[in-house]
């Protein structure tokens, strides 16, 4: 059952206070690759690489719970067994959408996700202008997600968002956070951590209560290392735009180049071959060999 394995892991490991996990967020099957292949062992499917990826669009509560689903669907099937942490924006409705997005993503095979108290409209949580519904309805959409998970008796992991921190303050973000943990919820986020010291304080404040770290680099939060937030006391941390960043970086290097010399000059290991071979093709291969097939017998590279 690699499947369940993967919320039941992250599950286990919040339970181990020595565990920490550090997931670097991924928007595509090939970003969730090359993260793989550098030996992380856990991964963040991040909304903003989503919307931006899928649909070419800014963070601004574009994406659909389908939308949601199906890349975190295709992203925690890569490596079933490591666990896929996966935003969940909203919930994208009242308590019954949030109730069908924890069943859509626990059968998907996501282990972890989160939910946060925007209004629908939101944005991401590093922009200005900020608008949240009030806590009673915060709180009924965490209820709404641990019961469905209970109710379908699965490990998935439930990270209750606050984004008051901007307009409402830390008071009142603790508050909300208290009353999410009360209701039920695994984990608690704190979006936009204005400085080292209030990094501290709130996991001091809702200890024993794990606590993931968003790190926007460049956002609302000083950066601070995966190091830096275990020894704060933090269980997990996210990267949003660790493969983002770098392959918008590198396309538009890689495009200015193409339109001033007529050809994109790679690297000569950039074959095809080597880039699908990133993307399985030998696990394909021997996929199809084994089940008797015989399209790949002489193999796919050239001979050169
Ligand atoms: C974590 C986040 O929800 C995401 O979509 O990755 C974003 C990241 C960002 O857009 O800066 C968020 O912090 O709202």
């Amino acid at each position: 059952m690699p499947l369940a394995s993967a919320a039941t892991s992250l599950r286990r490991s919040l339970e181990d206070p020595n565990a920490f996990i550090a997931a670097p967020g991924v928007y595509d099957g090939l970003s969730a690759r090359v993260a793989l292949e550098a030996g992380f062992d856990a991964l963040y499917m991040t909304g903003a690489g989503t919307a931006a990826s899928v649909h070419g669009q800014a963070d601004l509560g574009i994406c659909t719970l389908n939308d949601m689903r199906a890349n975190a669907e295709m992203l925690a099937n890569l490596a079933p067994t490591k666990p896929l942490i996966a935003d969940a924006d909203t919930g994208y409705g009242g308590p019954i959408m949030v109730a069908r997005t924890t069943e859509q993503y626990a059968r998907a095979g996501v282990a972890g996700f989160h939910i946060e108290d925007q209004v629908q409209t939101k944005r991401c949580g590093h922009l200005s202008g900020k608008l949240l519904v009030d806590q009673a309805t915060f709180t009924t959409r965490i209820r709404a997600a641990v019961q469905a998970r209970q109710r379908l008796e699965s490990d998935i992991v439930v990270i209750a968002r606050t984004d008051a921190l901007q307009s409402h303050g830390y008071a009142e973000s603790l508050a909300r956070l208290r009353a999410a943990r009360d209701a039920g919820a695994d984990v608690g986020f704190l979006e936009g951590i204005s400085s080292r010291d209030m990094a501290r304080q709130v996991v001091r404040d809702l200890a024993p209560w794990p606590l993931i770290l968003n790190m926007v680099e460049h956002g609302a939060t000083p950066s601070l290392s995966a190091a830096e937030a275990r020894e704060m006391g933090f269980r997990l941390i996210i990267f949003p735009f660790a493969t983002l960043g770098p392959a918008l970086t590198a396309m538009r290097e890689a495009l200015k180049k193409l339109k001033r010399d007529g050809l994109p000059g790679l690297d000569s290991e950039l074959t095809p071959q080597m880039l699908f071979r990133v993307c399985g093709l030998d696990d394909s291969l021997r996929l199809d060999a084994e089940a008797g097939g015989a399209a790949f017998e002489g193999g796919v590279d050239l001979r050169r």
